[in-house]
């Protein structure tokens, strides 16, 4: 059975050239439900080399591949959705784009931009950042109680991100997220990626 709340992995911001034995290796170590490909500034032609190389290593594992920031992109690449912000162009355009695919969109701390993203047809709403992160510079912050409202007033899954490992967790997998988006508690794990899978995972289920 899978749990109520899962992992959902996002991708370093630079990627090493042993990257997809790395992806391998975390999303072999456990519960990972779907991966995001976040290459910030990254031309089109790098995003399709990089969605070529990992999109295979993630769906064998039955691990849905979503791409950042762009929906025409990842659905003429075939991906299986597309995560955007609010500054990633028209939502409703996008919801379009991606008929059949997954899109998940940021709402940093605002109910109105998740009941607006839940208008269009979002699969996910994005809240964050929940604590301080070392891989982008945040201008909002969350809480819990916003999870919590979330999860009592709708149906649609919420997604957590921002600083986010092990050790904090336990508080948003309580007040209802869905699902916990990491990068640092994975990719910067002491002990490896499958180590940081492997913690993330024990977390989530102990919470
Ligand atoms: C799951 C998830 N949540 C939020 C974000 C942030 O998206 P955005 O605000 O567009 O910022 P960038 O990621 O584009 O820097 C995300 N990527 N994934
Ligand atoms: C990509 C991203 N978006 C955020 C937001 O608040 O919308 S925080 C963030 C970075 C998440 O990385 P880490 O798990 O290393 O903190
Ligand atoms: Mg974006």
């Amino acid at each position: 059975m899978e749990p109520d709340c899962r992992l959902y992995l996002i991708t370093p911001p630079v990627l090493p050239p042993e990257f997809p034995d790395l992806l391998a290796a975390a999303l072999d170590a456990g519960d990972v439900a779907c991966l995001q490909l976040r290459l910030k500034d990254a031309l089109p032609d790098a995003i399709k080399r990089a969605v070529d190389a990992l999109m295979p290593i993630a769906q064998a594992r039955n691990v849905a591949f979503l791409l950042n920031d762009d929906a025409a992109l990842a659905a003429s690449l075939g991906c299986d959705g597309a995560h955007l912000g609010q500054g990633d162009g028209d939502h409703e355009a996008a919801r379009k784009l991606l008929d059949g695919r997954t899109l998940g969109i940021t709402c940093h701390a605002s109910r109105h931009l998740a009941m607006q993203a839940g208008e269009v047809g979002a699969d996910y709403v994005a809240f964050g950042a929940f604590f301080p992160t070392l891989t982008k510079e945040t201008a909002h912050s969350a809480d819990v109680e916003l999870l919590a409202w979330w999860s009592e007033m709708f149906e649609i899954p919420s997604v957590a991100i921002g600083g986010i490992t092990a050790v904090n967790c336990a508080p948003l997998v309580q007040a209802g997220a869905d699902f916990l988006a990491v990068v640092g508690a994975v990719w910067s794990h002491p002990d490896g990626p499958a180590a940081g899978v492997r913690a993330m995972n024990a977390a989530i289920a102990a919470a």
